[in-house]
């Protein structure tokens, strides 16, 4: 079973302005609201792939009951911990430009976050733990990797999509999988800005660090891939975006899914870069009819 775990859910609202006029009163021309946090956009976008997984995390308040309705509707199974307080609402702007404000999202007890490792602790060999989104502040920094630690003493398989000191902290553990856009890896080596060629530097060093497959994506400008196999680049295809939220979690659905099918490496990039740019070209997460519209467009070429 794939289990995906959102320290910090979210409520994405969406709004759209013809123009954002700051400083004054602006009436939205559109509303829209999602259940969002990575991970659950994982969980969202394999559902719609045909691959069932279970939610895990910590939900409160009026704002966690709506995201476990919308995944129940979807029939995405959830065990999140509840925990007092709210969980935060992510405000998405789109006024030509994407800007973005995250909450804070509630604080976690320490007896709230021991059940979320007890769910961990009952995980097989068989399993697939996706860790993914920002750590909660109320958290100990270290818990990705208490997570991880009981996860790899289950030989369960890790994903990982997180960023910062939380992502660097992983590497140890030998992900089965990271993606990182390119701004994540820069980050990750202390490095400004990277051209291609230096993607393909630190793409290929975090695979010699023993990492399985490692996917770095750059938005518009495509995404590589890095593994034992293979090393490819893969041109995002074109198109008008809507939404590019979830566009990053919807390339690791892409890729579990076709991996889980039995798809060779290359076509499960493509499809995992189909996957994300369905949803950049979408108000919601990609469906599985946009992302097969979108695959045969999406050209792999070996590095
Ligand atoms: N403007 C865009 N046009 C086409 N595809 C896009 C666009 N933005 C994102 N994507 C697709 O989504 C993938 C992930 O986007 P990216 O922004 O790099 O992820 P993240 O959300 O994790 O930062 C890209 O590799 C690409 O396939
Ligand atoms: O946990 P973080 O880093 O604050 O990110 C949460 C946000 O990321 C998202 O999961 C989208 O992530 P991506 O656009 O990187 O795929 C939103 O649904 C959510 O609002």
């Amino acid at each position: 079973m794939i289990y995906t775990c959102t320290l910090n859910p979210s409520v994405d609202y969406v709004v759209h302005v013809d123009e954002l006029r700051v400083g004054e009163l602006n009436r939205a021309m559109k509303t829209l609201t999602f259940p969002g946090g990575k991970g659950i956009n994982v969980s969202r976008v394999l559902k719609r792939l045909g691959v069932d997984s279970t939610a895990l995390g910590f939900a409160g308040g009026f704002t966690g009951a709506f995201i476990e309705n919308e995944l129940r509707k979807e029939e995405i199974a959830c065990d999140f911990v509840h925990v007092p307080g709210q969980t935060r609402i992510n405000v998405k702007l789109k006024a030509g430009l994407e800007t973005e404000i995250n909450g804070q999202g509630p604080a976690i007890a320490s007896e709230d976050a021991a059940q979320l490792t007890a769910k961990i602790e009952a995980l097989s060999a068989d399993d697939v733990l996706v860790l993914a989104g920002s750590v909660p502040p109320s958290l100990p920094a270290d818990v990705y990797e208490q997570l991880a630690a009981e996860t790899v003493k289950r030989q369960a398989r890790l994903v990982i999509d997180t960023s910062g000191p939380a992502l660097r902290s992983l590497l140890a553990c030998r992900p089965f999988l990271v993606k990182p856009n390119h701004h994540e890896l820069a980050e990750l080596f202390g490095v400004s800005a990277l051209t291609k060629e230096e993607v393909v530097i630190y793409g290929r060093r975090l695979t010699e660090m023993g990492i399985c497959h490692v996917i770095v994506s750059m938005g518009g400008d495509g995404a590589f891939y890095f593994g034992k196999e293979a090393a490819l680049f893969a041109e995002a295809p074109k198109g008008t975006v809507k939404n590019s939220v979830g566009a990053g979690d919807s390339m690791v659905a892409g890729f579990l899914a076709a991996y889980a099918g039995g798809k060779p490496i290359a076509e499960a990039f493509a499809y995992s870069v189909a996957a994300g740019s369905a949803t950049a070209f979408s108000e919601d997460l990609c469906t599985k009819e946009e992302v097969e519209t979108l695959v045969g467009r999406v050209r792999v070429v070996r590095l």
